[in-house]
């Protein structure tokens, strides 16, 4: 059992590196188990290089390099014993673009726990399967059809298959990285809903450019501004009281 007073992950003194460019200067931070935390700023602050720091998902990007330290329940999530595989598994991920792969629901879903080997058999892949989709918010609308694929549902849906994938391996933290700005308002409401539903089973990071969103969402602000955390706490006190201008000034639109 988690001790919810200890950070699920915390990251120190955090720089990335494109080639020679910082995206981002010194970000220290703790990602906590029940908090939904949101990460928001305006566009280029670094938002998302930083969100892909916590599941390293910028060793993909073959000029970025990451300084610093990251920990996952303690364990340093770039050490070189580390197994990036099972990393993103345990720290999975949802995009600005929903991207299932191009075949069935139930494959979308049932891949990562059989490459993963949690299910002894098919009985029990199903019962993942639909665990997944149930918690996704999902399963009433695709039971009838798990075998047509996941590309031809709804971005709203698809982006809800995409959320199932995740919880199927069993996450212990969910990042997302704008998840609903290629949704219309209403898919957008029903992810929110759904992130408040997995709030407390997972801890969740979310970056959004809409700040009403945040402040639905999140119980936790990070505002960033060119590379830096300026301020970062409760998100009622970030909208309501923020401590720095540069926060205040980007809330009340003043740039961004
Ligand atoms: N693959 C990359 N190669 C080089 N520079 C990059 C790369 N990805 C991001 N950057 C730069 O790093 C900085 C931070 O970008 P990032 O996408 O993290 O910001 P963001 O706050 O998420 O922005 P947005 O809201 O527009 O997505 C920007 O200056 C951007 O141009």
């Amino acid at each position: 059992m988690t001790d919810i007073s200890t950070p699920k992950m915390t990251a120190r003194g955090i720089n990335v590196f494109y080639g020679d460019k910082q995206a981002i200067n010194d970000v220290s931070i703790d990602i906590t188990q029940e908090d939904v935390t949101a990460f928001i700023g305006p566009s280029g602050c670094g938002k998302s290089t930083f969100l892909r720091t916590l599941n390293r998902m910028n060793d993909t990007i073959a000029n970025a390099r990451v300084e610093g330290q990251i920990a996952l329940d303690g364990e340093d999530i770039y050490a070189s014993s580390m197994d990036v595989v099972q990393l993103r598994a345990r720290v999975g991920m949802v995009f600005q673009k929903p991207n299932p792969f191009p075949k069935s629901i139930y494959e979308n879903v049932a891949y990562g726990p059989r490459i993963h080997g949690l299910a002894t058999g098919k009985a029990e892949l199903d019962q993942i399967v639909e665990k997944s989709l149930r918690r996704a918010g999902l399963w009433d609308e695709v039971k009838d059809r798990l075998a047509e694929s996941g590309t031809a549902l709804s971005g709203g849906q698809q982006q809800r298959l995409c959320i199932a994938r995740a919880i199927a391996v069993n996450p212990e933290v969910i990042l997302m990285d704008e998840p609903c700005s290629a949704l219309d308002p209403i898919a957008t409401a029903k992810i929110e809903e759904l992130i408040h539903e997995l709030r407390g089973r997972y801890a969740i990071a979310i970056v959004t450019h809409n700040m009403q969103q945040a402040a639905r969402v999140s119980q936790r602000t990070a505002f960033f501004h060119l590379g830096t955390l300026v301020e970062y706490g409760d998100t009622s006190e970030i909208f309501t009281n923020p401590r720095e201008t540069r926060t205040k000034d980007y809330i009340t639109g003043r740039y961004g």
